[in-house]
C-alpha cells in the first residue's frame, strides 16, 4: 500500500477515552470528532471506552469489521491499548493526542487537536514504527522499572490528571523510595547497577518533552535503555534540566545502552509500566523489539 493515505475512502473507527487528560473535564473532542466525520463525509464512526483495556477490544472488533484506520483519541495509555490490537495487522493507527504526556504523539510530530491533529488525518502519510514487548506487554513509547513504575502505579489511581498531578505524585512517591540493584544484558554487554529508574524507550521522550532517550528513533529496529542511577535533593534540579533540554548524555547519573533485546534481573518482584500501564512482574524482565510492526498515520512532512 502507498505511504499516502486517503481517510475519505478508508473505513475508520475513532476510539475516544473519556478518562484521558482533559477529556475528563471537557469532552469537547467527542463533538469535534463527530463534526469532523460529518464535514468530510467520512465512512467512520466513534466508539467510547467504558473501562481500562476496553480500547483493545474495540480496536480488535473494528479490524474484524474491516476498518483500515483506527484513531485513538487519548494519551499514551489509550494509544497503547488501541495499537496493541493493530500490531502486525494491515490496519493503521491514527492519533488525536489529548492525554497528559503524549510522548509518542510529540515524538512523531502529531500536533495537538487544536493545532492540526485532525488535518494530519486528512493529509498525513503512513510510517511503520517499531514495537517493544516487555514480558509479553507491548509498548510503543516507553516502558520503565523502578521509580517511574511506582509513579505510574500511583498516577493511575488519581482522580485528577495533568502535569501538576504528575509533579505532586512524583514528589510524594520520591520520599521513601528504595532503589534496587539490576543486572542488565543486551547481548553484547552486561551491567550491574543500583538504579532509581531503568527506562527502555522506543521514542526519545516520556511525554511533556521530557527526553529520557535523546536521539532515539522509532523505526531503527533498536530500543534505548537509560539507567538513572541516583536522584537526590542535590542532583534532582540539574538532572531535570538535562531531561527537559534533551541533554541527558554527559550526566554522571545516566547510563545508556541500545539493543534489540534486553534481559533485566532484579532481587525483588514488583511493578513495571508499559506506556504508563502498570503490570506486576517477577524478578526477570525480558524486553525485545518487533521492527516496523505498527503502521501509524503521521504528518506528511515527517
Ligand atoms: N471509561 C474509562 N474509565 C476509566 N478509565 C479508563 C476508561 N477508558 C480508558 N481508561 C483508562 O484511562 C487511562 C488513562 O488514559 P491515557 O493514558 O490515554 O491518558 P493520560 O494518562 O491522561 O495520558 P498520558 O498517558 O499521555 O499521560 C488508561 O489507563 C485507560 O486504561
Amino acid at each position: 500500500m502507498s505511504s499516502r493515505y486517503d481517510i475519505r475512502s478508508a473505513r475508520t473507527c475513532f476510539i475516544f477515552n473519556p478518562h484521558s487528560g482533559h477529556n475528563r473535564r471537557d469532552p469537547y473532542l467527542l463533538d469535534r470528532t463527530r463534526a469532523f466525520i460529518t464535514e468530510h463525509k467520512l465512512p467512520a464512526e466513534v466508539r467510547l471506552t467504558e473501562r481500562p483495556r476496553h480500547a483493545t477490544d474495540l480496536a480488535r472488533a473494528a479490524i474484524a469489521e474491516g476498518c483500515e484506520l483506527v484513531v485513538a483519541i487519548g494519551g499514551d495509555g489509550t494509544l497503547n491499548e488501541v495499537a496493541a490490537a493493530l500490531v502486525d495487522s494491515p490496519a493503521a493507527l491514527g492519533l488525536i493526542p489529548c492525554g497528559s504526556g503524549n510522548g509518542l504523539g510529540r515524538h512523531l510530530g502529531i500536533p495537538d487537536p487544536g493545532r492540526g491533529a485532525y488535518r494530519t488525518l486528512l493529509d498525513g502519510r503512513i510510517r511503520a514504527i517499531d514495537t517493544g514487548v516487555a514480558n509479553g506487554h507491548p509498548f510503543f513509547n516507553a516502558m520503565g522499572i523502578g521509580f517511574d513504575a511506582e509513579i505510574s502505579s500511583r498516577f493511575n489511581h488519581l482522580t485528577r490528571r495533568g502535569l501538576s498531578a504528575y509533579v505532586r505524585t512524583g514528589l510524594s512517591a520520591w520520599f521513601g523510595y528504595q532503589p534496587q540493584t539490576y543486572a542488565i544484558a543486551n547481548g553484547t554487554s552486561e551491567l550491574e547497577t543500583r538504579a532509581f529508574i531503568v527506562a527502555v524507550a522506543n521514542s526519545d521522550q516520556y511525554g511533556n518533552d521530557c527526553f529520557i532517550a535523546p536521539g532515539a528513533s522509532v523505526d531503527d529496529g533498536q530500543l534505548n535503555l537509560t539507567v538513572l542511577k541516583h536522584v537526590s535533593v542535590l542532583n534532582a534540579a540539574p538532572l531535570a534540566w538535562r531531561l527537559f533540554r534533551g541533554r541527558l548524555d554527559g550526566s554522571p547519573q545516566a547510563v545508556r545502552l541500545t539493543g534489540a533485546h534486553f534481559t533485566l534481573q532484579r532481587a525483588h518482584a514488583g511493578p513495571i509500566h508499559t506506556d504508563g500501564e502498570v503490570h506486576e512482574t517477577g524478578t526477570t524482565i525480558d524486553i525485545a523489539v518487533k521492527p516496523r510492526s505498527l503502521r501509524v498515520l503521521v504528518p506528511s512532512e515527517r
